[in-house]
């Protein structure tokens, strides 16, 4: 499948856009502030969850308008849309037919990179987690139900938690069903980490190994039995301290790499942000029999010519489509005419584009 087509309506800086897309990359280029990373956010739109900034729903209305947004999509010949009326959560429909957000990632898998992940290795476990479970769902769609099923069995279990409350009835049946998501997700996680792994090329990083850390929460464990065990010990603390305190929701993401088995922390900025290209270069590879889509915000600028060039070969060479942001046309030359280009402007507040001549 591919997207072929993307419609804004009053999407942050954009009014109306209205975007052919195919298998080329598209290298969309302009000032600071002129827009390009909303229409990559937009695109991310079209995945389940919160997109790329994880921002509110209202945030991303065109300031000013009181109209909501909405974006349409056509990915072959099915017609997506998510919108946000003013006051309203995201609807999403396939085809005219309301669904639930996570139908979006049966159809498109989109993966992407941002400045905000440059501290990824050095951030708190929620980032890395985050950053797991979003590399987890686009292979294996399934994870948002088990994440959602985990998810709403622990709020509950904190909901006792904090109001105090001590019979143990109460607490088996929840248990049960965290140690069962629980272990779903774990095994979700581990394997992607391995999928990941076998799909890194080693073009300008070494491999890296990846590990699912358990963090204080024991949260590398897939067995469903002992993952409620662990839960039943721990009540007298979790009681303590209101809330959950231990299984897969603490878990984390652990990175090594090189002769010496660096931990990706103590690397350099420029490896720690090359280690998050090359581990988004293998995602999309691992997922070479799905419809892919890669949204690299302000990748290029950061390389030297000669890597510049190496990642563009290694994009035309994915088996997906790819949208880039950068300051000026000048950093996609080296994809000469294997890529679009788009020119995006702004004038009075209103972002616009204008595809130009490769
Ligand atoms: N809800 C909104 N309504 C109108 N404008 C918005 C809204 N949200 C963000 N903007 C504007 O969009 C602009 C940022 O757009 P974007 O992040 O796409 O820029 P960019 O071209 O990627 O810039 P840079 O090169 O600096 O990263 C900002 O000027 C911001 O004020």
């Amino acid at each position: 499948m591919t997207l072929t087509h993307l419609s804004l309506a009053q999407f942050r800086s954009w009014s109306r856009l209205d975007l052919d897309l195919d298998h080329r990359p598209l290298a969309i280029f302009g000032s600071n502030g002129s827009g390009k990373t909303n229409i990559l956010e937009a695109v991310s739109m079209l995945a389940p969850g919160r997109g790329l900034r994880a921002a509110p729903a209202p945030d991303q209305a065109r300031q000013g308008r009181d109209a909501g947004w909405r974006i349409r999509a056509a990915v072959d010949d099915h017609a997506v849309e998510t919108a946000a009326p003013p006051g309203q959560s995201r609807s999403v429909l396939i085809d005219d037919k309301p669904v639930a957000q996570t139908a979006l990632g049966r159809l498109l898998r989109i993966l992407w990179l941002v400045p905000a992940m440059d501290r990824l290795w050095s951030d708190p476990p929620e980032a890395r987690r985050r950053f797991l479970d979003r590399v987890t769902l686009s292979l294996f769609p399934d994870h948002a139900d088990v994440a959602l099923t985990y998810d709403r069995a622990m709020r509950e279990r904190n909901r006792l938690l904090k109001d105090q409350i001590g019979d143990p009835g109460w607490y088996r049946a929840l248990e049960a069903q965290m140690g069962d998501a629980g272990a779903a997700l774990t095994r979700n996680r581990q394997a992607a980490l391995t999928a990941i792994m076998a799909a890194q090329d080693g073009g300008d990083f070494p491999a890296a190994t990846l590990t699912l850390l358990p963090g204080e929460g024991q949260a590398d464990d897939p067995d469903p039995d002992s993952i409620a065990a662990r839960l039943a010990a721990m009540r007298p603390r979790d009681l303590g301290a209101g809330r959950s305190l231990t299984g897969p929701h603490r878990a984390d993401l652990g990175a090594h790499w090189g002769p010496q088995d660096m931990p990706a922390a103590l690397s350099s900025t420029g490896e720690q942000k090359a280690l998050l290209l090359s581990l988004i270069l293998a995602n999309a590879r691992a997922l070479s029999d799905q419809p892919v889509v890669l949204l690299l915000d302000e990748v290029a600028a950061h390389l030297d010519a000669d890597r510049r060039a190496a990642l563009y070969d290694r994009i035309c060479a994915l088996p997906a489509q790819s949208l880039l942001t950068g300051t000026g046309p000048e950093l996609f030359d080296s994809f000469g005419p294997r890529a679009r280009r788009l020119a995006v402007t702004r004038d009075d507040g209103v972002s616009a584009a204008a595809e130009i001549a490769a």
